[in-house]
């Protein structure tokens, strides 16, 4: 119910009450001075009927009275007068006329108790007034009551009854009334009138604010609420204007702004607040996401971080995450659906050795298989899976693309990730120059811990990498065969054929002990021509047999430098961590004693250390 139609009831609800309270008094008022009215010109009458009366005595004329009475019946307003004589009266001078006997309770009463009588009654369709007044005898006046009457003061004498109608009275009361009614009804209806064209503004005002802000709610800030007055209300429209074009116009440059940056604009129809709340919440998100992935340790968190944004924000169950190895040659595969793995998924496996298989490596664009499910042909769900859209994104680091997000959905999704698109984009794009310090910080790192001569770890990787190691082989309560190896005679190639033959022995051997060991075990360039060999979960003679292994591999290794063919041998040293020393770094002390025995007992040969080889009795 609006303003206008509430007060209009208000006010006629108002009115009636009144009105009828005023009617209610009127009519009471009206009644009142009626009865009173009446009840006067009934007692003038009786007193203008005793004083004709008595002068009718003193004139000898009484017998007349009746004709009197009829003619005092024609006055206006009275309908009856009559007379009656009390039993003192009748007593002195006999029965008067017939009439003139009390012909009911009323008179009797009257008379008997000399107390006036007054009632309104209803005759047929008429409102009649009655009263019955005693006559009582008094010794004041002359004459007076008692020259004639023999009776006591105070003897009632006789009563005069008489009756008149007071329906025209009423008629004027009620005719009155109405005309007040009217007047009122009149005023009341003019000062609504008046009242709804004060509201109209008002309630028009506030009924466009009121459309205005459901438009706004709906994302619209383009209502305008039309200025009807200067006053107060037309204030409140004007603000109102202000307010909505301020929302507006700044909603729109936050909404262009914020567009720009994730290259999404809002579709036609669309509210434009909640998309630029949800844009704006998705920058926000990106950005916490960018200061956690920068405070990330290594590539391997960021692309787990991400994963779980894919999973978790973005509400994805199929994804993979690939990598491009730094000479551009290889694809790894990183993550599948949130699980480490270095396989890819639904491609052909392809592009995991030729990158360029791959259609966002080769073109760094987004590859959408939403709107195209044919466009790459490298995309091979298996059929047994359903239906899947694929949509590739290019992480783009120093200009080429360094990684690939592939991300899945059924059909019945797609309309899901479609919209999410920009977004997903945003992250990635914040994710690439992380992801490109990372890379160049891990492979500067990789640089630092790696001979580049023979591609082997250096001992600075083993210093790193040994709090790991020795936690591992306690925490497993394992060993570790340590072998120090180096070759015999070396210093004679350089000096008989140079560094460079010395070079291409050093690198024949890193292939061969590279060779002999398991992936799981640590090869290091020691120093020099001397190898550290750490054989993880391996004791006594598996250990030696390895060691064996070794040193038949390089006796029987041939290097052809220059036309000519090298052949050489080599000295190792075991020891075993934790048997030899609950020490590592004294492990391999003991492992380099050992490896000098076997340079002292004729080289070519394997040494395993006992603790009769060290007679330090420092700790190393
Ligand atoms: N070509 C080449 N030679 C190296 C390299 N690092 C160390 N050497 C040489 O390796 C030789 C090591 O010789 P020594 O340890 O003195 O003895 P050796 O001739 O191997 O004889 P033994 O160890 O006693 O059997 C030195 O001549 C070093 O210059 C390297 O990276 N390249």
């Amino acid at each position: 119910m609006n303003l206008n139609v509430k007060v209009t009831l208000f006010f006629v609800s108002i009115t009636a009450v009144l009105l009828a309270v005023l009617i209610a008094i009127s009519l009471y008022a009206f009644r009142s001075f009626s009865i009173a009215s009446a009840t006067e010109h009934i007692r003038t009458a009786s007193e203008i009927v005793r004083v004709h009366l008595t002068e009718s005595m003193i004139n000898g004329v009484i017998d007349k009275r009746e004709r009197f009475l009829q003619r005092l019946v024609e006055v206006q307003g009275l309908k009856s007068a009559r007379v009656m004589r009390s039993p003192d009266v009748e007593k002195q001078f006999g029965k008067g006329l017939s009439v003139e006997s009390a012909a009911d309770d009323i008179e009797r009463r009257v008379l008997s108790e000399g107390k006036a009588h007054f009632e309104l009654t209803t005759v047929g369709d008429e409102t009649v007034f009655r009263g019955t007044i005693p006559y009582i005898a008094t010794s004041s006046g002359s004459p007076n009551c008692l020259q004639c009457h023999q009776v006591a003061e105070g003897t009632v004498l006789g009563a005069v009854s008489m009756s008149m109608s007071i329906d025209a009275l009423k008629e004027k009361a009620l005719f009155t009334v109405a005309g007040i009614a009217g007047v009122v009804t009149l005023f009341a209806v003019l000062l609504i009138l008046l009242l709804r064209r004060l509201l109209r503004p008002i309630s028009d005002t506030a009924n466009a604010v009121e459309e205005a802000v459901q438009r706004a709610l709906r994302g619209d800030f383009k209502a305008q609420v039309q200025q009807r007055t200067t006053d107060e209300i037309g204030q409140i429209a004007g603000d109102m204007n202000r307010l909505l074009t301020f929302l507006d116009d700044g909603l729109n440059r936050i909404g262009s702004n914020v567009a720009r940056l994730t290259e999404r604009t809002p579709a036609p129809g669309e509210n434009l607040l909640t998309a630029t709340i949800d844009m704006v919440e998705g920058l926000t998100n990106a950005a916490h996401f960018k200061q956690a992935i920068e405070e990330d340790e290594t590539k391997a968190e960021i692309y787990q971080r991400l994963s779980r944004t894919l999973q978790h924000e973005f509400e994805l169950a199929e994804f993979s995450l690939y990598e491009i190895s730094n000479n551009k040659k290889q694809m790894k595969g990183i993550i599948v659906d949130g699980e480490i793995a270095d396989t890819c998924r639904w491609c052909d496996p392809q592009i995991l050795v030729r990158p360029e298989a791959c259609r966002v490596r080769r073109t760094g664009h987004i590859v959408d298989g939403i709107g195209h499910p044919e466009i790459c042909y490298s995309f091979r769900p298996p059929a047994e899976v359903g239906e899947r859209r694929h949509v590739c994104f290019p992480v783009i680091q120093s200009g080429a693309v360094g990684s690939v997000v592939q991300l899945l959905v059924t059909p019945a999704e797609q309309d899901k990730l479609e919209s999410r698109i920009p977004f997903i984009n945003v992250y990635l794009r914040e994710a690439a120059p992380v992801l490109e310090t990372k890379r160049q910080m891990e492979s500067l790192r990789d640089s630092t811990l790696t001979d580049p001569m023979t591609g082997l770890n250096n001992r600075r990787f083993l210093e790193e990498y040994v709090e790991t190691l020795v936690a591992s082989v306690q925490r497993k309560r394992s060993h570790a065969a340590i072998l120090m190896l180096d070759l015999d005679y070396f210093k004679m190639v350089n000096d008989t054929y140079g560094h460079d033959a010395g070079d291409a022995v050093l690198k024949a051997l890193s292939t061969v002990l590279k060779q002999s060991v398991r992936a799981s075990d640590l090869v290091i360039r020691y120093g020099g021509e001397e190898f550290l060999i750490i054989l993880i979960d391996t004791v006594g003679e598996a250990a030696e047999r390895v060691a064996d292994n070794i040193r038949v591999a390089v006796e029987n290794l041939k290097v052809q430098v220059a036309g000519i063919v090298l052949q050489k041998t080599i000295s190792i040293g075991i020891s075993d961590f934790p048997t030899d020393s609950e020490t590592f770094w004294q492990a391999v002390k003991f492992a380099d004693v050992a490896l000098y025995q076997a340079k002292e007992r004729g080289r070519n040969r394997i040494i395993r250390f006992t603790p009769d080889m060290w007679s330090d009795t420092k700790e190393y």
